[in-house]
């Protein structure tokens, strides 16, 4: 039976490599036109979760439904954009663009009308005066509003983002999550971000959730294998930047988050959410102090 509040429909999903289980039976449902953010620490299986929502891997049991249908092959309902070699570097800015639409022949649209559309979406991202130049041309920030439009033209149903922004400076990083947010808005795609930045988290999501290979059984006991979903917010509001770091509500929650994703008896600790990859968040070590 089609779910009709829910787009995407996550059940008792399993995923191990080899021995060690990653994914423990991950259970999650997101209506239309959420903005669900992601965290946990590195290495966790956020990454996986996503692939096996965009279909280039399987999960060993459970199943995944958009829209109702289950999710098989990658497709064009998913678009994708990772943080690096989203691009094809032999192409184009505009022929990177325009692959996906060239390649959807149902579209029917003729080579004009694709170079007008591709235009439209690169002067959004103030990227037309760029369009013949290659990937290797462009600064890094350039590239991510490249891979952005490459996934946005396709006008997919769900924007799967794996750390898009985690490796372009502050400045750069901002303008692009206004945009992506501006988009987000005037179409009310839904959207599955994967970052380690907590702060990116609190300022782009409506739903934030929490993953993490630690967790509490019923009696209480610890588990150390396997991800699960630890936590779930539905926000209300959206956090702008200086709120999340200066307000206490905000830095309550930031710390009550850490404490959801890492437990400080087991061997990764908090911190570790900050220190353990080059991305990540500023705004955690505004409460380290108070631990
Ligand atoms: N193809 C693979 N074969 C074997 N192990 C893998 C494979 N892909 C990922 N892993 C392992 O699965 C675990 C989860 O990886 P994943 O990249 O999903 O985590 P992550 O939370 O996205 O990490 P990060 O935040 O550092 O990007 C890691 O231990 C990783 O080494």
């Amino acid at each position: 039976m089609v779910d009709q509040d829910h787009f995407l429909v996550i059940e008792d999903v399993y995923k191990s490599y080899g021995s060690k289980v990653i994914l423990d039976n991950i259970d999650l449902k997101v209506s239309r036109s959420t903005f669900c953010t992601v965290v946990g620490p590195s290495g966790c299986g956020k990454s996986t979760l996503l692939r096996l929502i965009l279909g280039q891997e399987a999960s060993d049991s459970g199943k995944i439904l958009l829209d109702g249908i289950p999710i098989g092959f990658a497709d064009e309902r998913r678009g994708i954009v990772f943080q690096k070699y989203s691009l094809f570097p032999h192409l184009t800015v505009l022929d990177n663009v325009a692959l996906g639409l060239r390649l959807n022949r149902s579209a029917g649209l003729t080579n004009k009308e694709i170079k007008t559309t591709v235009m439209e979406y690169l002067a959004r991202v103030r990227l037309d005066q760029h369009s013949s130049k290659y990937p290797h041309e462009l600064s890094g920030g350039m590239r991510q509003r490249v891979a952005i439009v490459q996934a946005l033209i396709k006008k997919p149903k769900i924007l799967l983002m794996d750390e898009p922004f985690g490796a372009l400076d502050p400045g750069t990083r901002e303008d692009l999550q206004l945009f992506l947010l501006e988009h987000w808005e005037e179409s009310k795609m839904t959207v599955f971000f994967v970052t380690h930045d907590l702060e990116e988290a609190l300022f782009l999501g409506n739903r934030l959730l929490v993953l993490s290979q630690y967790y509490q059984d019923d009696r209480g006991s610890h588990k150390g294998h396997g991800a699960k979903l630890v936590a779930d917010y539905h926000l209300k509001e959206r956090a702008q930047p200086t709120e999340i770091k200066n307000s206490p509500r905000f830095i309550e929650f930031i710390k009550r988050i850490r404490e959801q994703g890492f437990d400080p008896d087991l061997l990764q600790h908090a911190r570790d959410f900050n220190l353990a990859h080059p991305d990540s968040f500023q705004t955690l070590t505004v409460d380290e102090s108070r631990q």
